[in-house]
């Protein structure tokens, strides 16, 4: 199981230097934290917005800015403590949580010793490229501290960030332009050692910077030249950065969005110092990579009812599996949750179909509350956005990495019981696997009062994320799932997954838009009412009303061996 989500972005007016909206985001005023998507209603960047991303090596792709840091800490203290020796001064130690970020992530090798020790009031001479590595000049230092380095590296090798990673590929699987730009003489021995060669389209290190004669972060002339290696223009654009001197790279280099990681505390300083905006993993970034094929303005796409005849020959006799929403697609929405009763006329439906082919309901409420408010037994039910799912014949899985969240959900569902508790209207509602926060019933102007209790919450609780739904806050642990991987994964566990069978997925939210893409080349996601926004599905309902004349149709088609 897993994959994650969320947040959105904001670019540079080139003339001021002020942000100013990103050309998706301009229709919403802007919310105290990350803007929203103003396609989509999400929060989050969409492919078609930027042409290429440049990611910075160390602390944004692999974990080796601890062993950087560990060895300019060995070099360091090993130097410093010599020199106290001979002339007499203190030995004050190389500080990892200070000097490193200050001085010397994200430079070169040899600037990041002259930054350092000239905050030390030293400043020995350059030297030469070639000086052994106990001579006391600036290489000769630098040399010492990468043979450290490479000793740490062969020992224990390299990790890397999954998020990242995965991101790579997904944004190469859509022809987006990739490009790894790292100061780093070592960048593509790193990369090997990573086993990840390959995942780039083009690598620029410091061994470029020296073979071309650029100039090193925070100059912005390795994002350029990978700009150009790519083809693009530097305003198309995004640059993922974790360090002082690249955020300050990418705003230079006039990138169209500068993406800060803070993996040091120092998101204020990130954003200082050029970010656009700043999130803790490249994780917490929802980057919409749906085909743009795939994903059509809402009033391009056909009517289910009108073309049922088209749909009856794609089932062409194949077996169905029918994946439905809740909220919104079975029970129109109304005012409060515990009020959204499903009408005995579609529980006949739903009954009547389950006679033919196996239905699901993928609902982000609580398993327990769907299953008791949709009430038929020989149903799948999978609760909290895919993350509990049950069905007949013993079949059960709970995300085993989610149910580790029990204990955060359940803090924070108390907390924001509590926290909201002054604002009238706002509605807590509880899950086994997520909190939602419901503000149908709030006062407009307290709106934004409620999502800032909800975003002060999400800084002491990182493990959760906030998505978004109508007219509903909710946090979600921060896992790799949604409703389109549970979509798969019970495709897989059913045994569904194959040529015979044509899964259905109908769904009126945005989180049912992962759903639609899973299936987008293997099945048949039905949008549900008429949001002004973009869709992957490949039909629209217009109502709820009208997902019960498909469904009874559906079942008269499968009932009659799927030609109707
Ligand atoms: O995935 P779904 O089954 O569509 O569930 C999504 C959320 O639906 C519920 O909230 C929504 O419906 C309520 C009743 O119509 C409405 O009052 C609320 O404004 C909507 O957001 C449910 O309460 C949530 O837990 C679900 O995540």
């Amino acid at each position: 199981m897993p994959e994650p989500s969320t947040r959105a972005r904001s670019t540079r007016d080139p003339e001021t230097g002020a942000n100013a909206p990103f050309p998706f985001a301009d229709k919403r005023p802007a919310p105290a934290g990350p803007e929203r998507c103003g396609a989509c209603g999400d929060a989050g960047l969409q492919a078609g917005d930027f042409d290429a991303a440049i990611f910075d090596l160390d602390g944004v792709v692999t974990r080796t800015a601890r062993v950087h840091a560990a060895s300019w800490k060995r070099l360091f203290d090993e130097y410093l403590r010599e020199r106290a020796e001979r002339s007499g001064e203190v030995f004050r130690p190389f500080d990892i949580e200070g000097d490193y970020a200050r001085y010397l992530d994200g430079k070169p090798r040899y600037d990041g010793v002259e930054s350092f020790l000239k905050s030390r009031g030293i400043v020995p001479e350059r030297g030469d490229p070639s000086d052994p590595p106990d001579r006391e000049t600036v290489s000769g230092l630098g040399n010492r501290k990468n043979r450290y380095f490479r000793e740490t590296l062969e020992k224990e090798g390299v990790e890397s960030f999954d998020s990242t990673v995965d991101l790579v590929r997904r944004l190469r699987n859509r022809r987006i332009g990739t490009a790894l730009v790292s100061s780093s003489r070592n960048a593509r021995l790193i990369l090997e050692v990573a086993g990840l060669s390959d995942l780039f389209d083009v690598c620029i290190d410091g061994n470029d910077i020296a073979r071309l004669g650029l100039k090193g972060k925070p100059a912005p002339d390795l994002f350029l030249k990978a700009a150009e290696l790519l083809d693009v223009q530097p305003d198309r654009g995004l640059v993922f950065e974790d360090a002082i001197s690249g955020v300050q790279a990418g705003r230079a280099g006039g990138f169209g969005l500068v993406i800060g990681i803070d993996r040091h505390q120092q998101a204020s300083e990130l954003r200082a110092n050029g970010a656009d905006m700043v999130v803790s993993d490249v994780a917490d970034l929802h980057i919409r990579l749906r085909p743009q094929a795939a994903c059509r303005a809402l009033h391009l796409i056909p009517r289910a009812l009108e073309c049922y005849a088209e749909i009856e020959s794609q089932l062409d006799a194949r077996r169905a599996a029918v994946f439905l929403d809740y909220d919104g697609t079975l029970t129109p929405i109304v005012e409060r949750p515990e009020l959204a009763v499903l009408s005995q006329r579609m529980k006949g439906i739903v009954e009547r179909l389950t006679r033919f082919c196996t239905v699901a309901v993928v609902s982000g409420r609580d398993r327990a509350d769907v299953e008791h408010l949709v009430g038929i037994d020989s149903l799948i039910y999978a609760g909290s956005h895919g993350f509990d799912i049950a069905g007949p014949e013993g079949l059960r899985i709970q995300h085993e990495e989610g149910a580790a969240f029990a204990g955060v959900v359940q803090r924070a569902a108390a907390l924001l019981q509590k926290d909201l508790a002054p604002i009238a209207g706002a509605l807590v509602e509880p899950k086994r696997f997520g909190v939602a926060v419901h503000y149908r019933q709030v006062a407009s102007g307290q709106v934004l009062m409620v999502e800032a209790t909800v975003d002060h919450l999400l800084e002491e609780m990182p493990e959760l994320r906030k998505t978004f739904g109508k007219k509903v806050f909710e946090l979600r642990p921060r896992l790799d799932w949604d409703k389109g991987r549970a979509v798969l994964w019970l495709l897989r566990a059913l045994g569904l997954e194959r040529d015979g069978v044509l899964p259905f997925y109908l769904g009126d939210d945005d989180t049912d838009e992962d759903a639609f893409a899973v299936l987008e080349a293997k099945g048949i996601g039905i949008l549900v009412g008429c949001p002004a926004r973009e869709s992957a599905a490949r039909y629209v309902l217009d109502r709820p009303a009208d997902v019960g004349r498909f469904l009874d149709r559906l079942a008269t088609t499968l009932e009659s061996g799927g030609h109707g």
